[in-house]
């Protein structure tokens, strides 16, 4: 789906002045406040609504890994994300970044510590190397990431053992933290004097007056810094113990478990254009044009904004500086200056996604209905990607009727392989073996009719397409299908 293919991995990646540089990306939360196309599994950075220069849109995981690499740091990237997420992350940028599973969402502090423990436990980074962690969900030119390059050297120059990066403020933001430098005459970094967290306008007036910077939220450290910091919380060293350990584990902010309690750290000022695109306030600016997807917004409904994922048209007249967001979870009206208020309503809102991307394609739920006497019927509309399979697999509580809709694929049902096309219509019975791989790309209506219909009622006997074909007993000689 996404051709990012970073250049050869290397243990020893970027050096400057002998040390190397690790980055890690950390994409964990779910950016409730995009809702309603980001969900529990589509967290905000996988939205593809940033418009590329030659018109095409990539999502923010897919900005940052390209800018990455356009500087030559991807092939020393790692990605941690929660598990749920993984299948969509390799659908974004591709299965050459490591990803580092976080079996339970505990914050950035928790997060990155997991990070190290990987790469000082697994793959054995040396202790002074250098480690940049760095949130997905930011907006920046290709600039901002050529100052990473300069990080090893920085630290090592002003032996600071925590580094930071900040930006210049544009507006007295009550919304971000602020980085309060000890003025050097230097222009490459400062000492830090303090922190102020989303300060009152005035305040925050009076910082920027003091030469404040935002928080950009990247945050480099040589790996014994952090080392030494588990070590003092009694935090595992090593990866696999961290992992057992993981649920027990306290949810922490790096900034305020690391950041503000560090006395020799310094700031790396950045002058250009640094965005945090956790609204649709924020993110409107970059989609290029005010509608996406079906609709219209008349002339006089000024800085409007249509973002429409369903197949039904979004008209609008006469309202403007709002946001309208619609997609299968739902839909968003709101002003934009108040839409971030859409987190705190979004716990009422019914948890089960859909629409997911899966490694293989996406699917959405089109209905779900629910009968007196416990039967329940699901219906989706499934996509898989030309040469892809779902899983080899079963489930215990439904059974179901397939429609292919569009394209051609092999299917495997009780370990008999057949070839199925348009107009094909098969029944998998309660408890039957079936998978499907796609030739070209194929679009089939699942039903499914059962008792408690949720996606995780399925037992998994074979993940590949060679494995699965291994059960069939005719050899994988294809019959046509029924
Ligand atoms: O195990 P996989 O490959 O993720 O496939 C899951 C998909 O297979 C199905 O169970 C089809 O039987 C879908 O309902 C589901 O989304």
């Amino acid at each position: 789906m996404f051709p990012l293919v970073c250049k050869k991995r290397t243990t020893l990646t970027i050096t400057s002045g002998g040390i190397a540089l690790k980055i890690t990306l950390l994409s964990g939360g779910s950016g409730k406040r995009l809702w309603p196309l980001s969900n529990e599994v589509r967290s905000k950075i996988f939205l593809k609504l940033l418009r590329k220069e030659d018109g095409s849109r990539e999502s923010m995981i897919q900005r940052v890994c390209r800018q990455l690499d356009s500087v030559g740091l991807l092939q020393s990237t790692y990605i941690v994300t929660h598990k749920s997420q993984i299948e969509i992350m390799k659908n974004h940028v591709g299965d050459s970044i490591p990803i580092i599973s976080e079996p339970y969402k505990k914050g950035t502090f928790t997060a990155a510590a997991l990070a190290i423990t990987y790469l000082h436990s697994k793959i054995h980074v040396k202790a002074d190397e250098i480690v940049c962690v760095i949130p997905v969900d930011l907006f920046v030119k290709t600039d901002f990431f050529e100052i990473l390059n300069k990080l090893p050297d920085i630290l090592i120059q002003s032996q600071a053992d925590l580094a930071l990066l900040g930006t210049t403020p544009m507006y007295p933001s009550n919304q971000f933290g602020y980085i309060v430098p000890k003025m050097n005459n230097r222009i490459d970094y400062h000492p830090i004097a303090t922190f102020v967290e989303k300060p009152d306008e005035r305040k925050a007036r009076r910082l920027i007056k003091n030469n404040a910077l935002w928080n950009c939220g990247v945050f480099a450290f040589p790996i014994k810094f952090m080392l030494s910091h588990l070590k003092s919380k009694s935090f595992p060293l090593l990866y696999e113990d961290m992992l057992n350990l993981y649920e027990h584990l306290p949810e922490l902010g790096f900034d305020y478990e690391v950041v503000e309690k560090n006395r020799h750290s310094i700031v790396i000022p950045y002058n250009g254009t640094w965005k945090d695109l956790g609204s649709w306030d924020a993110l409107v600016d970059y989609l290029g044009n005010s509608v996406i997807g079906l609709g219209q917004i008349s002339d006089d409904s000024i800085n409007t904004h249509v973002v429409n994922e369903l197949p039904y048209p979004v008209n609008v007249i006469d309202v403007p500086n709002i946001i309208v967001a619609a997609s299968l979870d739902g839909i968003l009206v709101a002003s934009k200056k108040n839409s971030s208020r859409i987190k705190q309503i979004i716990n009422n809102v019914p948890k089960r996604p859909l629409y997911e991307e899966k490694r293989w394609g996406t699917y959405s739920v089109l209905d779900h209905s629910k009968m007196e006497n416990k039967i329940e019927t699901l219906t989706k509309k499934i996509k898989l990607l030309p040469g892809k399979n779902i899983s080899y697999q079963l489930h215990h509580k439904r059974k179901e009727i397939w429609v292919i809709t569009s394209g051609s694929g092999e299917f495997i049902l009780e370990d008999k392989l057949s070839y199925v096309t348009i107009g094909d219509v098969l029944q998998i019975p309660l408890g039957a073996k079936h998978g499907v791989k796609a030739i070209t790309p194929l679009e089939f209506i699942e039903v499914q009719i059962g008792t408690e219909l949720v996606e995780e009622d399925i037992t998994r006997l074979a993940m590949t397409w060679e494995e699965a074909i291994r059960y069939c007993k005719n050899g994988g000689n294809c019959e046509q299908g029924s």
